[in-house]
């Protein structure tokens, strides 16, 4: 792979990059540079990524969420997060679909959450460790402001500019007993930012995600459809590539927003040798 600098990238979930995000969305200025890109890291051989130009602009594409088999959620983002650093990344736009824990949120609206909680089990990740991760907020808040403006122009449904998502383990959903925990916590479940988050800071990117729900979670309503939620991950992933092209086409390389700044040199080594 070229590994010319390349200051954006994108994290898909299964609704965009299960597509041909994002060529066929407006090809306009946009140019694919590459594809099929798989990078050696020392922590095995990553998933295939793309990387396109987009008004000269260029941006990394990757489909972190395929679970393939045989690699952790751990080694995944340890894989991509190497290359981001190699190449410079310093923004990341992740995008996915997640589930209302607050009975407020319907399927097929926009949340771009401000705050996280995470119960995953993928605690013990990282590239170095050689910081200390100040989680103060840690999804950026020019990315985000950027992603509320874009959805809401080219968005007729509901968009909400803040909420809390509660990352699990998965591969399942939760029980009703477990969204009930969640509800007054957590507005929107999902597995998808964690460790993605701290890996962002540890590098010193921004880092920020648009989600649309695409399941209400157990007991939030009586009864909800699979099809639904199938309907809306195939369906709806040319209205995400379009907005996180046009959010990227907003976001200029250097944020003002100081969220590299956070990232703090530890001396935990010192302390506990
Ligand atoms: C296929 S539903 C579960 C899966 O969907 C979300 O991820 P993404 O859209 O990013 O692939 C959620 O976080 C779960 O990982
Ligand atoms: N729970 C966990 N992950 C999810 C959900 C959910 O309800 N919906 C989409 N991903």
């Amino acid at each position: 792979m070229d590994l010319d600098k390349t200051e954006f990238a994108v994290i898909g979930g299964s609704g965009t990059l299960s597509g041909n995000f994002p060529l066929g969305v407006d090809d306009t200025g946009i140019e694919l540079l590459g594809e099929n890109l798989a990078i050696d890291t020392p922590y095995g051989r990553s998933p295939a990524f793309r990387l396109f130009s987009v008004d000269g602009q260029r941006v990394l594409t990757c489909k972190m969420h395929g679970w393939r088999s045989g690699v952790s959620r751990a080694d995944a983002s340890r894989q991509i997060f190497w290359v981001f650093r190699q190449i410079g990344v310093k923004r990341i736009i992740a995008e996915g679909g997640v589930g209302s824990a607050n009975h407020l949120l319907d399927p097929r609206d926009f949340i771009i959450p401000h705050d996280y909680i995470d119960l995953s089990l993928r605690k013990d990740v990282g590239l170095e460790g050689k910081y200390l991760l100040v989680m103060r907020e840690a999804l950026c808040p020019e990315i985000r402001s950027v992603l509320i403006d874009t959805v809401k122009e080219h968005y007729h449904g509901r968009v909400f500019a803040r909420g809390i998502y509660a990352v699990t383990e998965g591969r399942h959903f939760e029980s009703p007993a477990e969204v009930a925990m969640l509800k007054g916590h957590a507005d929107i479940i999902g597995q998808s930012l964690c460790p993605e988050v701290y890996l962002a800071r540890e590098i010193g990117a921004c880092y920020a995600g648009l989600y649309f729900v695409v399941n209400y979670g157990e007991g939030v309503v009586k009864d909800w459809s699979h099809q639904e939620l199938t309907d809306i991950f195939f369906n709806d992933a040319p209205l995400i590539s379009k907005i996180i092209l046009a959010a990227i086409r907003k976001l200029s390389p250097k944020g003002k927003c100081g969220c590299s700044a956070l990232r703090k040199e530890t001396l935990l080594k010192e302390v506990y040798k």
